[in-house]
């Protein structure tokens, strides 16, 4: 019999037997071997839980920063948030994009960090459309070297970590819950993106020290029932035709409050049906798209007296180069710390195409470039938040923005086109 077997496996409960106690020679050399074996097998043991315990590869950065965060998982997010946000020199912007993995917020993205600014972003990657291209809209931006921190703008306490860690001078905040007619649907979504969303980044920007200048997206639906045309910044925006249009309403209302208590610089865009590659799914022309491939019928709405419902559809890099100008020219915020020291900026501006398309032209040209004949149905505009037309004026956004959209709405489908046939033949070769 060994001394080995001596050993019980749950070491704290051994119990030496009795000859070992009357022998006391015999005793103090079994006790030293026996030492020697117990250090020995506690060495392996701890070896062994050890290697269990440690991970097999790095740890990766959590998306996600919260005060109940791993100290060593913080450390990392924060150095990439720091990284991200630098700008490669020193007359570079420091810019939080809100909605980053979204359509214009990646677009936006990139053209910041492009030219050399340095950008962080923020997406919740929500389900209202397929989170697998927000999904890879992060990738290419993680590939250009943005940083996008998953979290929501409504969670107050990670806001103040991006800013303590971070002196942005920049908001660009493009984050929102989109679309006309989904509001009907899902009413709670809007207020909570587009009004209390809106809010706490507006707290957390107004105690900033120095505090940020904030650009915005507003959109073209506040003109509502509004049938002066062109659309002008001066124009009447108390008609909402949907909760989508209130809530980007009251987002200018409350502009203009922190504007005057706070002093934060804000300027609003309001955007005109914005289209392109990356684009969002729930958008006519992208499902138009889809169904006419597949060979579903199309709802192509008519006006109730049967006329043409119309848009003033803006390609996505006329808006970037907007949404850039806007924040080349926005000015500093006077007030540090949620004090005002003197009156800001607060600014709005149209950005659209200036050349409204009938839907029915739209599909028109979609059918061309597909080489596939729609199918379609037409019927009156139900009362789901749409309007009937769209026409921006944009001279305010040229004199003040340089702004100058330059692309029409057939080559701008055709590159949209384009990158739908990539993207999902290339999503599918991947899965099959
Ligand atoms: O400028 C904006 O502020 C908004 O632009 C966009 O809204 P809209 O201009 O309504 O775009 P979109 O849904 O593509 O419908 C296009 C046209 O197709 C018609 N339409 C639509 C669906 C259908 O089945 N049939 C149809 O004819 C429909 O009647 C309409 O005439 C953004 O989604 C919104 O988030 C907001 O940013």
């Amino acid at each position: 019999m060994s001394h080995l077997d001596n050993i019980p496996s749950t070491p704290g409960k051994y119990k030496p037997d009795k000859a070992f106690r009357f022998n006391s020679s015999a005793a103090s050399s079994s006790l030293s071997k026996l030492t020697l074996y117990s250090t020995l097998f506690l060495s392996v043991l701890l070896f062994f839980l050890l290697l269990l315990s440690s991970p097999s590869s790095p740890p990766s950065p959590r998306r996600h920063l919260s005060s109940g965060s791993h100290h060593t998982s913080l450390s990392l997010s924060h150095k990439l948030i720091r990284k991200s946000a630098r700008p490669r020199s020193t007359t570079g912007h420091t810019v939080l994009v809100t909605g980053a993995a979204g359509f214009v917020g990646t677009h936006v993205s990139l053209a910041l960090k492009r030219r050399g600014d340095g950008v962080l972003g923020l997406d919740n990657f929500n389900h209202y459309y397929d989170p697998t291209l927000k999904r890879a809209r992060q990738k290419i931006l993680e590939k250009a070297g943005v940083f996008i921190v998953e979290g929501d703008i409504n969670d107050k306490g990670l806001l103040q970590q991006l800013f303590d860690a971070v002196l942005f001078t920049h908001v660009m905040h493009l984050a929102a819950q989109a679309g006309v007619r989904y509001a009907m649907q899902n009413p709670g979504s809007y207020v909570h993106s587009n009004i209390a969303g809106f809010v706490n980044l507006l707290e957390v920007s107004k105690s900033a020290n120095p505090q940020p200048a904030i650009i915005w997206a507003s959109s073209s639906s506040v003109y509502g029932l509004n049938s002066k045309v062109l659309f002008s910044e001066k124009d009447r925006t108390d008609q909402p035709a949907s909760l989508y249009a209130a809530t980007k309403k009251a987002g200018e209302e409350i502009a203009h409050t922190y504007n005057h208590i706070y002093g934060l610089s804000i300027t609003g865009l309001r955007f005109f049906t914005v289209y392109g590659p990356w684009g969002r799914p729930d958008m006519a022309y992208f499902f138009f798209t889809k169904d006419i491939m597949k060979g579903k019928t199309i709802t192509v709405y008519e006006s109730p007296d049967k006329g043409s419902v119309a848009r003033d559809f803006t390609y996505i890099d006329d808006i970037v180069k907007g949404c850039l100008g806007a924040l080349d020219t926005a000015k500093k915020s006077t007030g540090s710390g949620g004090k005002k020291r003197g009156p800001a900026q607060l600014r709005i501006f149209n950005l659209g195409n200036t050349s409204p398309v009938p839907v029915s032209t739209l599909v028109s040209i979609l059918e061309k470039i597909l080489k596939v004949k729609a199918k379609k149905k037409v019927m009156p505009l139900p009362r789901n938040g749409d309007v009937e037309f769209t026409h921006a004026n944009i001279t305010l956004a040229m004199t003040e923005l340089g702004y100058k959209p330059a692309t029409d709405l057939e080559a701008g489908l055709k590159k949209f086109v384009r990158w739908y046939f990539s993207f999902y033949s290339g999503s599918k070769k991947k899965s099959s």
